[in-house]
């Protein structure tokens, strides 16, 4: 029944480290060495300047880039337990400073939220809607005004009163009731498939239709095009990417400098693909109709144009934030949550008993039953605990000199939050290397809500995902109508390892399971 997580996880190498293994020019090499000799002075200047915080030794050029591996939240960890949970490492020609488990990670988002509030000035992220994203910008009075406007957009449409709740449930229930006959139908003739391509097109599907107003069919092309962009986009922002910490490896042709061009090249489509959606909306915009998320935000920011320090391309940009953040992170969940059911049938058995007698055969579940579906939700909230497939947020910056765990750390410096080491903290969790739904209910079978709030996959303080609320509810209705719809069945060809490629998403390596319908709804109940 329960699934042991040490030595299961595995990885798909990724695309930097399996490049840069080619071979490079006799006159690169030189230089590289002339660089290498360069940053060992400076370094040795720095060693005997800087007061440093505890960490390994760092090489220098790379400092401690090549000690990451291939799953640097498990490094990380691993470094934690030698040089305690504050560390220093370095990476390329910048300082990090890694914050680990659970209670120094809560010391800094929650009690230093402001300190910790900053992004990096990081290369890769001023070509993120041409530099106008709130996610990607530092912390400042603009960036706030921004976040709050985004933050007034989602509650809008998702649960500012009773009818946006009930439009926004009625727009999931449609996309997870496709999602179960597209399931179904590619599992005619006792067929396995990978699910992973129909689940991004559900959750794509909500979050597009919150800002357009508009869903795209399963075989869209373009569509296809834009969810590979925002695939490939969360494989090179992740921590331990080198494109922004080695700057230098843009002055000479090498594999991470072919990488940061197609980053940017990425971007570029992504963002011209939002801008002619946006601007369709502004040919036709009505003050007296908000059709969606996107004329919402047009009316807040271009209609006050001037007024405010933000523009119209800070417009596009909140959208493209919206549809960049909404569209893989839910999906993959999803992925992680199918692959589980699959891999746990005992648990599944048990899944469907308690949606049965929650819900019944006569209709599909809502939101509504989420309270008796205690059981659910801890399957839920195991999964993003289990498997924190963000393991490490988006890079913070310090805002200003602060303490931690009585270390200094000075302002503009790059930080790391492992959320997988909070997840995985053996002062929180017993057992936390196995996967145990049970573990969060109490003996009553209701959810422990303290213990569910333990769990960090959305981060925590100022830079906290705005998109939180509307993540769970999609995630909870989508699985709970796929479980009350099929019992999952996985291929007996394959281990079902918990394999996965690391970015800023963990997603899991392709696997394939057959879906069973589990019989017609009963409508004369
Ligand atoms: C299961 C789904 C999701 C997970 C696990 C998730 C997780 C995260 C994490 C870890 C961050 C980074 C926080 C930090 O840097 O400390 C983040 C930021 C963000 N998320 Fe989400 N997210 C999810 C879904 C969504 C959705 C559906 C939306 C929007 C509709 C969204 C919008 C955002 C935005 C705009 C930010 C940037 C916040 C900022 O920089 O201030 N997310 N999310």
């Amino acid at each position: 029944m329960m699934t042991h997580l040490n030595g299961e996880f595995g990885v798909k190498t990724s695309s930097i480290v399996r490049e840069w293994s080619g071979q490079v020019h006799p006159a690169l090499v030189a230089s590289f060495v002339f660089l290498f000799c360069l940053e060992a002075c400076l370094w040795v200047r720095n060693f005997q300047l800087k007061r440093r915080l505890p960490g390994p030794f760092a090489w220098p050029l790379v400092g401690n880039a090549f000690q990451l591996g291939q799953m640097p939240h498990i490094a990380f960890t691993k470094l934690a337990k030698k040089y305690g949970n504050v560390y220093q490492i370095r990476l390329g020609c910048s300082d990090v400073v890694v914050l680990n488990g659970d209670k120094v990670i809560r010391q800094a988002l929650i009690q230093h939220s402001t300190e910790f509030a900053g992004r990096p000035n990081f290369a890769s992220f001023q070509f993120v809607a041409e530099g106008k994203s709130m996610t990607f910008t530092n912390y400042s009075r603009q960036w706030r005004m921004h976040r709050k406007i985004a933050q007034t957009t989602i509650r809008a449409f998702s649960s500012a009163n009773s009818q946006t709740k009930k439009a926004f449930e009625q727009q999931i229930v449609g996309e997870a009731t496709e999602l179960v006959e597209i399931l179904l139908k590619l599992s005619a003739q006792e067929k396995y498939f990978d699910p992973a391509h129909e689940l991004t097109v559900a959750a794509a599907n909500v979050i597009c239709a919150l800002c357009f107003g508009k869903r795209y069919g399963h075989d869209d092309v373009e569509f296809r095009e834009i969810l590979h962009k925002v695939h490939q986009f969360g494989q090179t922002v992740g921590a331990g990417s080198l494109v922004d910490v080695m700057p230098w490896l843009q002055t000479f042709p090498n594999p991470v400098r072919s990488i940061f061009k197609k980053f940017k090249c990425l971007n570029e489509e992504f963002f011209a693909f939002i801008k002619n959606k946006v601007e369709e909306h502004r040919q036709s915009f009505d003050p007296q109709v908000t059709r969606d998320m996107s004329d919402a935000i047009i009316g807040v920011i271009d209609m006050a144009e001037g007024d405010m320090e933000l523009t119209r391309t800070h417009t596009e940009a909140t959208v493209a934030d919206m549809i960049g953040a909404g569209m893989d992170t839910v999906s993959t969940a999803l992925h992680w949550l199918i692959l589980l059911l699959a891999k746990h049938p005992e648990i599944q058995t048990k899944l469907h008993k308690v949606v049965d007698s929650a819900v019944g055969r006569n209709r599909l579940p809502s939101l509504e039953d989420r309270t008796h579906m205690a059981y659910v939700e801890a399957f839920i909230y195991e999964t993003m605990r289990f498997t924190s497939f963000v393991p490490v947020t988006i890079p913070h910056s310090t805002t200003s000199d602060v303490t931690v765990n009585d270390l200094y750390i000075p302002k503009d410096t790059v930080v790391f939050i492992n959320q997988w080491s909070v997840n995985h903290d053996p002062v929180i969790w017993k057992d936390p290397h196995t996967f145990n739904p049970s573990r969060f209910l109490d003996d009553n079978g209701v959810l422990d809500k303290d213990l569910t709030n333990n769990v960090m996959i959305f981060s925590a303080g100022k830079r906290r995902c705005i998109g939180d609320q509307i993540a769970k509810v999609e995630i909870f209705l989508i699985f709970a109508i796929l479980l009350h719809q099929c019992t999952f069945e996985k291929c007996p060809d394959e281990d079902f390892s918990l394999n996965c490629t690391y970015g800023l998403v963990l997603k899991p390596l392709g696997y394939k399971i057959r879906a069973r319908f589990r019989g017609e709804l009963d409508k004369s109940q």
